[in-house]
């Protein structure tokens, strides 16, 4: 009005205003506020003077007022003003206000309106009619100012003039325009906001952007609410049907509100967004937060774990040193202990040797006296040397009790110089008859390929054999060892003066221990043409007894199979025999049913042990094609007839074949068949053999340590040995070994048995003396294996009968000479 006065539509126009900014316009807004209220008072001023009414009317400042709020309201919305998060659905207090005043516009409009008015003013004042556009004419705002309750348009009973009912509808039409305005404006700043809300959405993601979303609809929906409740208000307090035109102006209006109170419940819908993505913000910091505490945490439980590493690694590098020193000092104690036990030996020794000089010069008073500890082998410093290499003690001091008691015995008996047999040509191997203890020696098989380098051999007197297994050296001493070439010649030599002692009346026993295969049987047996210990000790002994005397022989043979002891020499159908032990105080054992064959010469000798061999058990073993799967006992009684007045003796020779000694499994003797009745024989013979040979250690064992309970009755082998294992009796165990790399380990069980036997001391040798009344032939208590003497009868494969007076006393032809 101030810039245009004769043209008010022209700032309510809504084009050029949709240009222009809202502060801008509604700052023009307000002065033309300003002008009207400036207006009204000078015109009431000029009423006062004039007495007329005012030219600005009540509704058009109504609707002026109402258009500068709204434009106010969305100036601040536009401004951003922050609206209350803790009322979302709350309408602002601005748009409140311009609904209500909207409402009263309307209800001044309406026929109840002018008429209230017109009533209230009528009183008071006379007012004008106002006009609705709240722009004057330049004519009325002039020249003729109107009071403003002059004429009331809603009244019923004056018909509106045309030109004020034009006026009204232009009046109206800049409102309307006003308001189209306005909500482009809304408009286009719903468009930055959707704008604004879509790079949001895409900033923060789809999740929350639907969550948005549908809190944006919800509150929607109510502003909806609200607005229908604003519009309801409206269409009742709003301008009745009396005039067509602004009915649809207003319902248009309403239409236009409810846009523009959608476009304000989006922005504040979006603001109440931003009030969120703070609070997304805070809660994206204090995840932050979270996440630097946590990745501290982390730090500090490494370097906690990498202190705690350190300190065990601390400790284990003490404990560490601490165990070296430890083993150190567990080495420097075992050498201790070696040099203390070297140095008793060797104080042993010397003390041993000084009393063997003081024995001997008690025998051999003078220089005599040396030359017989010389020639024994037996010198003080031979002594201490065999006992230096001696690691298990003892056989030095075995040995040198052992001259002793024979030197002692040959003084007494008074026979210097020779020993019991005058044929005895055992001197020059140092062997001596009638030993206390148990003699070993060993023999090892000849390789089928190339040795093992890990068994090394002394071989003579006092050798030895050295094996390195599972990286640990063993060093075993024997009595005499044969090299893998020693011819059976050789071994029976060794055993010469043994078995001449028969003749003598002592007890001799010749075993063979070893594992399967080592040549057992080879070794005592032999082939014909190269025939081993038992036909050479028989060919020895007939041939010394062809020399002059009345000798009667007798042989019996048997063999342990699976603990059932036979007769490999009965005339019947093999019988198990039972062995008992003899009348008490009688000593020896007693086996009932076993034939004792009278043997005249050395062919039918020959001939009833091949039938005994032939009828022994064997069976092929993975170790060896023709195993022997029993033990056999040879028993020679040998009993010499006594001249005239003297008395007679009765000499015994056990010669012992063992079943060969291996692990079950090794000898491949059970069979991979679960139902092969071969397989399950051969394991419980293989499981026979290894608890009788068990039960022999055992009795080993308790005779080296001189227990006075020895176990002989544990098996039927030991039961029969326990004549030939007593004391007085003479016994040499002839160990087989291999010397193949695979069998190392039953290499050194055995020669770790056998060093264990040669310990075993059986006393002094004790002659047996045979009756004076007695016949040869007859059983004696002195016999150590008893059974039933008879005389072969001559049948197909039988040896020979050597006639009615075989049994009572024969002289004895001397043998032939034995095969090469
Ligand atoms: N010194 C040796 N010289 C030649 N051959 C030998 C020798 N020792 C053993 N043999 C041979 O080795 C094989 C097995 O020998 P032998 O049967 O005597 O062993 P073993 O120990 O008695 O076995 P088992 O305990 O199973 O009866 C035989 O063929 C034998 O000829």
């Amino acid at each position: 009005a101030a810039s245009d006065p004769s043209d008010p539509t022209q700032k309510s126009s809504g084009k050029p205003r949709g240009r222009r900014r809202p502060d801008q316009f509604a700052s023009e807004l307000w002065t033309e506020l300003n002008s009207l209220a400036g207006c009204s008072k000078s015109e009431d001023a000029q009423k006062g003077a004039e007495g007329g009414a005012p030219e600005v009317s009540l509704e058009e400042a109504l609707m002026r007022l109402a258009e500068f709020l709204s434009l106010q309201l969305g100036a601040e919305e536009s401004c951003g003003t922050p609206p209350d998060p803790g009322k979302p659905g709350e309408v602002p207090p601005l748009l409140t206000v311009t609904s209500q005043l909207l409402a009263l516009l309307a209800w001044t409009r309406s026929p109840r309106g002018r008429q209230a008015l017109l009533q209230g003013t009528q009183s008071a004042c006379p007012v004008r009619s106002p006009t609705l556009d709240g722009s004057l004419s330049q004519e009325e705002s002039s020249s003729q100012p109107t009071p403003i309750l002059d004429e009331v348009p809603g009244d019923e009973t004056q018909e509106p003039q045309p030109p004020q009912l034009e006026e009204e509808q232009r009046a109206w039409q800049r409102l309307e325009q006003l308001i189209l305005g306005q909500l482009e404006e809304l408009r286009q700043q719903l468009e930055q906001q959707e704008e604004e809300l879509s790079r949001l959405r895409l900033g923060v993601g789809a999740t929350d952007s639907e969550k948005r979303v549908q809190h944006l609809t919800l509150e929607n929906e109510a502003l909806k609410q609200s607005l229908s409740l604003t519009r309801e208000l409206l269409l009742h307090w709003g301008p009745g049907p009396l005039s067509r035109a602004p009915q649809e102006e207003a319902g248009a209006l309403l239409e236009l509100q409810g846009q523009l109170q959608e476009a304000q419940d989006t922005t504040e819908a979006l603001r109440v967004q931003w009030g969120w993505e703070g609070q997304l913000g805070v809660q994206e910091m204090q995840l932050q937060g979270l996440r630097g505490a946590l990745q501290q945490l982390q730090q500090e439980t490494e370097q906690n774990c990498r202190q705690e590493l350190q300190q065990v690694h601390g400790q284990l590098a003490g404990l560490r040193a601490r165990m070296a020193s430890l083993r150190q000092g567990c080495g420097d104690l075992r050498g201790l202990v070696s040099t203390f036990t070297q140095s008793c030996q060797g104080s042993l020794s010397e003390a041993q040797g000084q009393e063997l000089s003081v024995l001997v010069g008690q025998l051999y008073p003078g220089p005599l006296g040396l030359c017989q500890l010389e020639g024994l082998g037996l010198s003080s410093q031979r002594g201490n040397r065999d006992h230096q290499l001696d690691a298990q003690g003892g056989f030095w001091n075995s040995r040198v009790r052992l001259a002793l008691g024979v030197e002692q015995r040959r003084l007494q008996d008074g026979r210097r110089g020779a020993l019991h047999v005058s044929g005895l040509r055992s001197q020059s191997a140092g062997v001596v008859p009638n030993a206390g203890n148990i003699r070993v020696l060993c023999r090892l098989r000849p390789a089928e390929g190339i040795p093992s380098s890990l068994v090394s051999v002394e071989p003579g007197q006092g050798g030895t054999i050295t094996t390195c297994y599972r990286g640990r050296q063993h060093r075993f001493r024997l009595d005499w060892v044969f090299p893998p070439d020693a011819s059976q010649e050789e071994v029976f030599r060794q055993l010469e003066p043994a078995v001449l002692s028969c003749l003598q009346g002592y007890s001799v026993c010749i075993f063979t221990y070893g594992q399967t295969g080592t040549g057992k049987t080879y070794s005592m047996e032999g082939p014909p043409e190269d025939p081993g210990i038992a036909p050479r000790a028989l060919q020895l002994l007939f041939r010394e007894m062809g020399t002059g005397g009345h000798h009667h022989v007798t042989l019996s043979m048997v063999e342990i199979y699976n603990e059932a002891v036979r007769d490999l020499l009965a005339t019947g159908p093999p019988e198990r025999l039972v062995v008992r032990q003899g009348p008490a105080g009688q000593g020896g054992i007693q086996v009932a049913g076993l034939t004792h064959w009278d043997v005249p010469n050395l062919e039918t000798l020959h001939q009833m042990l091949s039938l005994g061999r032939s009828n022994r058990a064997t069976a092929a073993t993975v170790m060896n094609q023709h195993s022997s799967r029993s033990h056999a006992l040879v028993t020679l009684t040998l009993r010499s007839a006594s001249p005239p007045r003297a008395q007679g003796s009765t000499g015994t020779l056990h010669l012992v074949d063992l079943a060969g000694s291996e692990r079950v499994w090794k000898a491949g003797v059970a069979s991979p068949l679960p139902r092969d009745p071969n397989g399950a024989r051969r394991l419980r013979e293989a499981q026979a053999i290894n608890r009788s040979l068990l039960a022999l250690g055992g009795v080993m064992a308790a005779l080296r340590a001189r227990r006075p309970h020895i176990p002989f009755r544990d098996s039927q082998l030991t039961r029969l040995l326990q004549p030939a294992l007593g004391a007085g009796t003479t016994a040499v165990l002839l160990l087989q070994i291999s010397t193949r790399t695979e069998d190392l380990g039953e290499t050194i069980c055995s020669l770790k048995f056998a060093e264990r036997v040669g310990q075993v001391e059986l006393g002094p040798a004790r002659r047996r003396r045979a009756p004076r009344s007695g016949t040869p032939s007859s059983l004696s208590t002195d016999t150590p294996l008893t059974g039933t003497s008879c005389t072969p009868t001559p049948s197909p494969g039988s040896p020979p009968s050597p006639g009615p007076n075989c049994c009572s006393g024969l002289t004895l032809e001397p043998p032939g000479d034995l095969p090469p």
